[in-house]
């Protein structure tokens, strides 16, 4: 497995994979790998013949408040796992060579950016949207692997790969979970004991609703009753929101068909996000 630094290198080490006509695919990552982040590496591998993951925690998508210092670190412990995961090439680029001084381009995003964790996170999905085009850029990437687990993000970045014509194909990975129900993040390392146990009721919540909307209850009278155990329960909800898969717009009231439920609860200073499939009745 190379572990390269260095934009020539990187360019040196895909310009010979294509060279010898392998196809290349990528898995953008913050690092504090877990099981989660293996499941891309083995999709990406089952996608192309070599795989490259990047780690690079990002300061452009995280706001001003945000917990960017906080953020966890594993270098060693990364590298080790990718290693077992049969990764070819690590890219792990410094700030300084991913935004070099004068740099002053960003890439903005409508649609699928708007609302949720992009009224949340001011500036979060151009950042994102920013080093993600730079690093498909920068890998010249076959195929790209992406979590469900962050679906709003997987659906900017389709957009963004549509609208500025990059040749890029984006494949989206199930979200994995935790045995208990929560779904793998590098943030729950953060979790307290006591909130580490609380954390999986968000996903038990939403399957409930799930299952209650499909027998043909009103949407917002579960997802109201939904918020309001939550709080109860000492998670701060940020929303628990019916949306159309692609577009994030609001479901419309009364259709039927494959919506999407997606969440945001904080725990302590923990953000959590979840989402899944909806399969509504309509009526
Ligand atoms: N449980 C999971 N299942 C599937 N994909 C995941 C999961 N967790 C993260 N990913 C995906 O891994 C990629 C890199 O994500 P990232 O490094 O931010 O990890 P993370 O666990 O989402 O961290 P965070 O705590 O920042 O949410 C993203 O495409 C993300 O959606
Ligand atoms: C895609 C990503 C690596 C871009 O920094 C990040 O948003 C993430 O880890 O999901
Ligand atoms: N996992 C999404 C990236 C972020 O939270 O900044």
């Amino acid at each position: 497995m190379q572990v390269i630094r260095d934009l020539a290198g990187l360019r040196e080490a895909t310009a010979s994979l294509r060279a010898s006509g392998r196809r290349l695919g990528f898995v953008p990552t913050m690092g504090a790998l877990h099981r989660g982040h293996l499941a891309l590496v083995e999709e990406a591998r089952r996608q192309a013949d070599a795989v490259a993951v990047s780690i690079f925690v990002n300061p452009l998508q995280f706001g001003p408040n945000e917990d960017l210092s906080r953020y966890p670190r594993d270098e060693a412990g990364d590298l080790e796992k990718l290693r077992g995961a049969g990764c070819d090439l690590v890219w792990l680029p410094s700030v300084e060579a991913m935004y070099p001084p004068g740099a002053a381009t960003v890439i903005v995003v409508g649609g699928p950016s708007e609302g949720f964790e992009g009224s949340a996170r001011p500036g979060h999905f151009r950042g994102m949207s920013t080093v993600c085009t730079k690093l498909f850029n920068q890998t010249r990437a076959d195929v790209a692997v992406f979590g469900e687990k962050d679906w709003q993000q997987l659906q900017v970045v389709r957009r963004v790969v549509a609208d500025l014509d990059l040749p890029v194909r984006i494949i989206g990975h199930e979200t994995v979970r935790e045995e208990d129900g929560l779904a793998f993040s590098s943030r729950n390392q953060r979790l307290s004991p006591a909130q580490r146990a609380l954390a999986p009721m968000l996903a038990r919540v939403m399957r409930e609703a799930i299952t209650a909307m499909g027998r043909g209850a009103e949407p917002d009278a579960v997802l109201g009753q939904a918020l309001a155990e939550l709080l109860q329960a000492g998670f701060a909800p940020d929303y628990l929101a019916l949306v159309e898969p692609a577009t994030l717009r609001p479901w419309p009231s009364g259709a039927g068909g494959e919506a999407r439920l997606l969440a945001a609860a904080g725990l302590g200073d923990v953000r959590l996000l979840d989402n899944m499939a909806a399969i509504l009745p309509g009526r």
